[in-house]
């Protein structure tokens, strides 16, 4: 549920503004402390408060001039006040110059970072004011100014703010929208960003024919937009006159946004709360897998549709009518089911052996094969043998003609599927079919403040965070150019039985990527597409993604140090400008695989990871 909070340009008596608002049904007030003309405290009668209300109040400090000593001091007490009343969420508005900016994350630093830990500051949140207007919007006085004529001007404060006050968690952006919104490429910029606030005028809203309040068609999709990409967390703020009717009709408006079409997410209900959440990649050749984690792969209705659809057309490229399929990594069973009925379909006999090395699993194939799958008399078109064993060391009692697997991770490759797969090559036929066919890795550098900033929180416990590889089910971020094609492992046709030998799994890829905005780049964002048997394909990459399939989140390269790309528009003649250059490593030996990744333009990173030091995916 998105809240809604009214903005007060001044209150005489914060309790009874909060009880009137609250009455209009907005869940909390925005208000200042100092009087706004005299620079005196405005009596904020917080002892009246109790520990509910406090968290219904946003303060809120205007712009001022820090180069000015005076100005700092305020600034200063207005932020103690607020720790004395216990009221934790802060709006600040950013000032224009670069120096006023470094005076004032400079303050909000010592706050946040405090020296000692009585005067501890961190459960502050502050959200500094932004607006979004584009150039068109600025003010006369402001347009005289070269460096204002840009439509970047407002976001490369932010950018210039947050470095300084290096990514901390709980600085965020109260944006302003006026209604006029960007070019797609500097929206989605924003809605990479950690938005908390969206700021509306009262005059941004149309009058529909009931004379009540509504957005304009554009601006309610941009709210869509910015309730997905916050994953609901973000609040709007009404400012402004009262234009239409009463002023509780604006947020019965917003109540009535919300049931509609464009806050709805499918996905969101499987994925819920898991929304830039960095976590740990499985490794399922290391670790046996609890019950729980199969029982989530096996809720998804479309990664099976494919595989049955794959495996169908294969045995019916099978001349024979009885076949020999090997399930490699067989888990709970659902690609036997799926083989099963494949068969079924397509009126042939499939004998197949479920091959699984973690002895848990093997227990409840036991059972499916008792009581799903005919135990030992078998079914009309299949009968199932349970193998418990290692794929790679198995000595089979006979030659596959198919093999079916899903041993993919986030990358593609990184949970070992091309190194198990090299296994199996002395139980299979000549022209033995493998399903999947082929994987390819993806790789795009992405903006996410939200994504880093929870490694830096992490890098106070854990100095080698940025050396790791992470699973993210990613909202909060900006792609900075298209995904492309990293690392491909292929299982052709005829090819299965060649010894592993005459392979070699490791792999070097360098890329390159443009982008046209200016922006920060935080690290890279991993994808894998993946073709099954014929067309029948398993992809998360965003432009070929299946739709609903929600087994895999992406993966998170991220890096030490987030560098500045400059723009590259149409008119540049200068191809370095917001030129990215990736190297990233796939390597093995006997005992594990790893990857490195290195930035060599616009800057020269240390290779992150390097050996395998900190991340790497066992082979054993
Ligand atoms: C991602 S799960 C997929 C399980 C199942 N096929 C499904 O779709 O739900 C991969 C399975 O492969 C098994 N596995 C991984 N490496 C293996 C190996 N070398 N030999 C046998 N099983 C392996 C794991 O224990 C796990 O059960």
């Amino acid at each position: 549920m998105i809240t809604v909070g009214y903005s007060c340009n001044y209150i005489d008596n914060i309790k009874i503004s909060l009880d009137k608002y609250n009455e209009y049904g907005f869940d909390y007030i925005v208000a200042p402390v100092i009087h706004p003309k005299c620079s005196e405290f405005i009596p904020f009668s917080e002892v009246f408060l109790d520990g509910k209300d406090r968290n219904k109040i946003v303060i809120n400090i205007p712009k001022r001039d820090f180069r000015i000593q005076r100005n700092i001091r305020l600034l200063e007490k207005e932020l103690n006040f607020a720790g004395h009343a216990g009221i934790q969420n802060i709006i600040l508005e950013c000032p224009e110059d670069h120096e006023s900016i470094e005076n004032m994350a400079t303050i909000i630093n010592r706050k946040l970072n405090p020296q000692s830990e009585t005067n501890d500051h961190h459960s502050l949140a502050i959200s500094i004011k932004l607006s979004m207007a584009n150039i068109k919007m600025q003010t006369q006085e402001l347009r005289k100014d070269p460096i204002y004529i840009d439509d970047d001007y407002e976001w490369k404060k932010w950018n210039h703010l947050r470095k300084i006050m290096q990514f901390h968690p709980n600085i965020s952006i109260a944006l302003e929208v006026n209604g006029e919104l960007l070019d797609t490429d500097r929206l989605d910029r924003w809605l990479g960003e950690p938005i908390k606030f969206i700021i509306l005028s009262t005059s941004v809203f149309l009058t529909n024919s009931s004379k009540f309040p509504v957005l304009s068609k554009v601006m309610q999709l941009f709210m869509g937009q910015i309730n997905f990409k916050m994953a609901s967390n973000f609040s709007i703020i009404i400012k402004g006159n009262n234009l239409h009717g009463h002023i509780k009709n604006y947020c019965q408006y917003i109540g009535h946004l919300q049931k509609t079409e464009i806050f709805s997410d499918k996905l969101q209900k499987f994925c819920q709360y898991y929304e830039d959440l960095l976590q740990y990649p499985l490794q399922p050749l290391k670790d046996d897998l609890d019950s729980s984690v199969y029982e989530v792969f096996e809720t998804d209705i479309i990664k099976y549709q494919q595989y049955e659809k794959a495996i169908e057309q294969a045995l019916m490229d099978i001349q024979k009518d009885v076949i020999i399929a090997m399930v490699v990594g067989a888990g709970r069973g659902p690609l036997v089911d799926k083989a099963l009925r494949a068969a079924h379909s397509v009126d042939k006999f499939i004998r197949i052996y479920a091959v699984e090395k973690n002895p848990n699993a093997i227990i409840t194939l036991e059972m499916l094969k008792d009581l799903k799958w005919g135990g030992y008399l078998g079914l009309s078109h299949g009968y199932v043998e349970i193998v418990s064993s290692d794929m790679r060391y198995w000595s089979a009692p006979e030659r596959a003609d198919l093999i079916i697997s899903e041993l993919l991770g986030s990358f593609g490759d990184n949970e070992l599927s091309p190194e198990c797969l090299d296994g199996v090559w002395n139980y299979v036929s000549k022209d033995a079919i493998c399903i999947p066919q082929s994987y390819t890795s993806y790789l795009c550098p992405v903006q996410s403040q939200r994504l880093y900033s929870q490694l830096s929180l992490d890098r106070r416990t854990n100095v080698n965070a940025y050396e790791y590889a992470y699973v993210v089910h990613i909202r909060n971020a900006y792609l900075i150019d298209k995904p492309k094609q990293v690392f491909t492992f292929e299982h052709r046709r005829g090819d299965l039985h060649r010894p592993p030998s005459t392979r070699d799994n490791n792999r070097k890829k360098r890329l390159t990527f443009h982008s046209k905005i200016p922006t920060i780049c935080h690290g890279f964002v991993g994808y894998f597409d993946c073709c099954l048997y014929g067309n029948h394909r398993l992809s998360i990459v965003p432009s070929t993604q299946n739709s609903n399939m929600y087994s895999w989140f992406p993966i998170y390269f991220p890096l030490h140090t987030p560098f500045d790309v400059s723009g590259h528009d149409d008119d540049d003649d200068d191809d370095d400008d917001g030129k990215i250059e990736i190297q990233i490593t796939r390597n093995v030996n006997d005992i594990h695989v790893w990857y490195e990744w290195t930035i060599s333009h616009p800057i020269q990173s240390p290779i992150h990871n390097l050996n395998g030091k900190h991340y790497s995916i066992s082979l054993h």
